[in-house]
C-alpha cells in the first residue's frame, strides 16, 4: 500500500473522564494509530476536548471562587491546557506502543492556535456543550448564579454551551506540515485548536471552543492530506438513526451528504460537524478521501472495507464513467 497522508480525528469517546480513564483509552486510540504509522502512513492526529476543557474551566472557576490568590483563568487558557494534557498522554501512549513494537518514530504535540472571526455570529449563539452532564435543577442553579446557558444533550442530561465559532486558519500550519514531512507523528489542533482573533496586529485569545472536525477538515485541507479519519463511536453514518429503518451508509457524494443535512438526518453537535467537515474537506480537496468510523474499524476503513467514505461528486462520476466504459467493452466483446 503506497504511504498517504492522513489527519485522523480523535472523538471524545477516545478519551476518558479522569486522568486514569483518559489514559487507559488513549492506549487503544495509539495502537490504531501506530499501526498505520507502522504501514508507512504520514500521521497528524487531531482530538476533541469537550469534557476535558470543561472539566479544566470548572476547576479553575472553582479555585477562584474559593480559594484566596487564585486569578480567574479564561476559557481560551482552559484550551491551552487541555491541548497539553492530552497531548501529554497521547504521546505517553504512542511513545509505549512504538517502543513494544520496535519501531522508531518522533512523535511530538504542538499547541496550536485557530484564527477566528470576531464578528462570527456563533459568539452571539452558544452551542458548543463542554464538561460534565448536569439534572435540570443543577443547570438552572448554576446558570442563574454564573450566567453560563445549558442545552439537553442527547438525552444525556444538560451541559454547559460556549460558542463555537468556525476555524479561518491554522496558525501553526507550517511547523506541523514541516514535522509531518520528517515522519514524526504529529499531535495538533487540540480540541479544534486554540482560538484567537487578531487586534490592533496582535493576538488574543477568546472565549469559545472551536469544533474540532471541522478544524480537522481545515487541516487535512492545507496539509493536502490524502485522508480525512473522523474517528468516533459508531462504526458508520446512519440515515433514520436510532428508528427502526436505519440505515448505515458505506460510500456517499458530497451531494448525497448535502441531501441527507438538509433533511436533518443528523444530529448537530454531534454526527452533523463530522459530515459537514468531511464535505468541506472533500469539496475542497477532490483527490481526498474522507471516512467517519471506529477505532475498531480504523484498519478495514483506510483499505476501504469500513466506515462511512464521503467522496467528490466528481471521483463518483469517473467511477461511473469506468464502469460504463468496461461495459461497453463487455457488450462489444
Ligand atoms: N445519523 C447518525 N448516524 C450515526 N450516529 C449518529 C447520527 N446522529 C447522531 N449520531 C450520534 O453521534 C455520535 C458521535 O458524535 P459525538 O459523540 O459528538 O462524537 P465524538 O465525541 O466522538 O467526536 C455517535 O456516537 C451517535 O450516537
Ligand atoms: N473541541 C471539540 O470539538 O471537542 P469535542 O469533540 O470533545 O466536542
Amino acid at each position: 500500500m503506497r504511504s498517504r497522508k492522513i489527519v485522523i480525528a480523535l472523538g471524545g469517546n477516545a478519551l476518558g473522564d479522569t486522568p486514569q480513564s483518559q489514559l487507559a483509552a488513549v492506549q487503544k486510540a495509539a495502537g490504531c494509530i501506530a499501526d498505520l504509522a507502522i504501514k508507512g502512513h504520514r500521521i497528524v492526529v487531531a482530538h476533541g476536548n469537550g469534557p476535558q476543557v470543561g472539566m479544566i474551566n470548572l476547576a479553575m472557576d472553582y479555585s477562584a471562587t474559593n480559594g484566596p490568590h487564585i486569578p480567574i483563568i479564561p476559557l481560551a487558557e482552559c484550551g491551552a491546557m487541555s491541548q497539553g494534557y492530552i497531548g501529554y498522554h497521547l504521546q505517553q501512549a504512542l511513545y509505549d506502543v512504538f517502543r513494544e513494537r520496535s519501531f522508531r518514530r518522533e512523535i511530538a504535540s504542538v499547541v496550536t492556535q485557530v484564527l477566528v472571526h470576531e464578528d462570527d455570529a456563533a459568539f452571539g449563539k452558544p452551542v458548543k456543550p463542554i464538561g460534565k452532564f448536569y439534572t435540570w435543577e443543577e443547570a438552572l442553579k448554576i446558570a442563574s448564579e454564573k450566567g453560563f446557558q445549558f442545552v439537553e444533550d442527547s438525552g444525556r442530561g444538560f451541559r454547559r454551551v460556549v460558542a463555537s465559532p468556525r476555524p479561518q486558519r491554522i496558525l501553526e500550519l507550517n511547523v506541523i506540515r514541516r514535522m509531518m514531512e520528517e515522519d514524526v507523528v504529529v499531535i495538533a489542533a487540540g480540541g479544534g485548536g486554540i482560538p484567537v482573533v487578531e487586534r490592533d496586529g496582535r493576538l488574543q485569545g477568546v472565549d469559545a471552543v472551536v469544533d474540532k472536525d471541522l478544524s480537522s477538515a481545515k487541516l487535512a485541507e492545507d496539509l493536502e492530506a490524502d485522508m480525512l479519519m473522523i474517528l468516533t463511536a459508531v462504526d458508520r453514518v446512519c440515515v433514520n438513526f436510532n428508528r427502526p429503518n436505519q440505515r448505515p451508509l458505506d460510500r456517499i457524494t458530497v451531494q448525497e451528504a448535502i441531501g441527507h443535512m438538509r433533511d436533518g438526518q443528523f444530529a448537530p453537535g454531534s454526527m452533523l460537524p463530522k459530515v459537514e467537515a468531511c464535505v468541506e474537506f472533500v469539496k475542497n480537496n477532490p483527490k481526498g478521501e474522507a471516512v467517519i468510523t471506529s477505532l475498531d474499524q480504523a484498519p478495514k476503513a483506510i483499505l476501504g472495507e469500513a466506515g462511512t467514505r464521503i467522496v467528490s461528486d466528481r471521483s463518483e462520476e469517473s467511477k461511473i464513467k469506468k464502469l460504463r466504459s468496461v461495459d461497453h467493452v463487455i457488450s462489444n466483446a
